[in-house]
């Protein structure tokens, strides 16, 4: 494999080890003063992208030393193993090759020997009509009507992208036609979206990469069965359900037309699929346009990602921080906190695309490695998560290092908003990394005219630590071109990390063990039998979940 010494091995993480505790008492409020060409140093445009890393806890020896990192990872070998087409996915035998999806330029993409593009540009072609005909209104359902209702039924990667991204480029969304997500198996979520639907002009997405999801299984059914109380005739179907999935012969054992199968392929991760047929829904939402522009944005990025020195590439040095304050500050999570409530389910999104990567215990080795992996990601959009969980991050115990992503310019210029909402993307950064100090904090309250006493109760709980490491990452506006860049940017953060920490980022071996028991536990839910096969615990609740039902 490509990384033959273990993280924590490396020249540079010892090196990395000695320097942080000179680093670790210093204050970057003291950084800032030392140097007036912090924010030239660490700050990186890319197009309408703006990243602005100077506030966080380095100096120019960090950045190099972390560099060092990367290089003794083997970084610059594993991106053109990944963008090449290497079954760097090894436990599935697999390829990576999400770029490939987006690959504007068309150059060939070899997987055992032959070129995917074809491929993916014939799907892209019928993703294209397709999407034109919803939206046109050519497509008919079947009483003749048109489609007005999209409702995709997928769950983790044939979900979570799809509503991300729909929810993030809602202006961009066409009149009349609306979309909607139905993934968990709570029959609750089906029930309540097609509640309101009317099943003549309602069509359904079955998205899933094997199409023997549980959850995606379960929903495509009950869908149907509620298509078809209206509909009566099977052959309807056809007008009113159509597949995206690698699995042709599931699909035609489910009764949807192949015609009405949009492919892909086992080298598409279901974590890195919006750029596939998976993203079928996206398209007809935005248009077809705009969807290529999505993919346009992304590749940007994947060139950007490929060709650009380590010192000036954005995700890795996104990459680095995280490692930085994950191995070396023992920092737990990581927030990610868009400053646009059309991106409310980012966060959401790369929770799947980092903790389903990185959470990993077992090195490429096959051994446990003895270091902190993946962090845990967590966000809300600004300002709500200000007024719910930013106490913590300003005051609590822990370290919490924030990505902060705001756009120059609102889809929606109402009033004053933008610049209040703005206001405090700018000075959330400034007070988590400034801080206030026990002086500051004194003089505020003898300035406010409160006695001795009161002073002396209230200042330590008014005092802010700082020193609180932020990204700033500045947009011109959420477009589609801008957040292809953005998510691609994430995604290849993880990845870098993952050949840093000498884990498979492609696998996902942790969410296979609860779905096995499940499966053992669903027949014992069929009769009133108790159960005692299991733990007393385990027994316990499902004999009293008998009881009660
Ligand atoms: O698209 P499928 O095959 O239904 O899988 C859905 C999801 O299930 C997982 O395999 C595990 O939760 C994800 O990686 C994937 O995105």
């Amino acid at each position: 494999m490509l990384n033959t010494t273990p993280f924590d091995k490396t020249a540079a993480y010892k090196k990395l080890k000695t320097h942080q505790k000179s680093i670790a008492q210093k204050s970057m409020r003291a950084l800032f003063e030392e140097d007036p060409d912090r924010f030239k140093k660490f700050s990186i445009r890319f197009g309408d992208i703006f990243l602005d890393y100077s506030k966080n806890r380095i100096t120019t020896r960090t950045r190099s030393y972390l560099i060092q990192l990367a290089e003794e990872a083997g970084l610059a070998d594993a991106i053109e193993q990944m963008f090449s087409g290497e079954k760097i996915n090894a436990t599935e035998g697999r390829s990576v090759l999400h770029t490939a999806l987006r690959n504007r330029s068309n150059s060939p993409v070899l997987v055992d020997g032959k070129d995917v593009m074809p491929d993916i540009n014939d799907v892209l072609g019928k993703m294209k009509d397709f999407s034109g005909r919803i939206r046109s209104g050519a497509w008919k359902g079947y009483s003749g009507k048109e489609i007005t209702d999209i409702v995709n039924i997928g769950i983790g990667g044939s979900d979570l992208g799809p509503v991300m991204v729909t929810e993030a480029l809602k202006a961009y969304s066409k009149a009349g036609l609306n979309v909607h997500f139905v993934s968990n198996v709570d029959g609750t979520h089906i029930a309540e979206t097609v509640k309101s639907l009317n099943p003549e002009t309602t069509l359904f997405m079955i998205a899933s990469k094997t199409f023997t999801t549980q959850e995606t299984m379960a929903n495509a059914i009950s869908a149907r069965n509620w298509f078809l109380e209206k509909a009566v005739d099977s052959e309807h179907v056809k007008k009113h359900f159509v597949a995206i999935s690698t699995n042709k012969s599931e699909v035609e054992k489910f009764g949807i037309d192949p015609e009405n199968m949009f492919g892909f392929w086992d080298w598409v991760g279901g974590r890195y699929s919006l750029w596939s047929a998976i993203g079928l829904s996206i398209a007809c939402f935005i248009g077809y346009q705009n969807f290529e522009q999505l993919l346009a944005g992304a590749h940007d990025m994947d060139k950007h990602f490929r060709t650009t020195k380590l010192d000036r590439n954005i995700p890795v040095i996104l990459a680095l921080l995280g490692v930085w304050y994950n191995n070396f500050f023992d920092a737990q999570s990581h927030a990610i906190l868009p400053y646009d409530q059309y991106m409310h389910r980012f966060a959401a999104y790369f929770q799947q695309g980092d903790m389903e990567s990185n959470g990993k215990y077992v090195g490429r080795d096959g051994q446990p490695v003895g270091y902190q992996t993946g962090p845990v990601i967590w966000g809300e959009p600004g300002t709500n998560g200000q007024h719910a969980f930013y106490q913590l991050i300003h005051q609590g115990t822990k370290l919490v290092p924030c990505d902060f992503i705001a756009p120059a310019t609102s889809h929606n210029p109402l009033g004053d908003h933008h610049k209040m909402l703005l206001s405090n993307f700018f000075a959330q950064t400034e007070a988590l990394m400034n801080g206030k100090t026990y002086e500051e904090a004194k003089a505020e309250l003898e300035a406010a005219g409160k006695n001795k006493e009161e002073i002396d109760f209230l200042t330590p709980f008014k005092v802010f630590q700082g020193n609180k490491p932020t990204n700033s990452i500045l947009v011109k506006k959420i477009s589609p071109k801008v957040l292809g860049s953005l998510i691609a940017m994430y995604e290849h953060k993880i990845f870098v990390q993952g050949v840093i920490w000498n884990i498979f980022s492609f696998d996902q071996w942790g969410v296979e063990l609860g779905k096995q028991l499940a499966n053992n536990i669903y027949p014992e839910l069929q009769n009133d039998w108790p159960v005692a096969n299991h733990d007393s615990s385990t027994n316990g609740l499902i004999n009293q979940y008998k009881r009660w039902r």
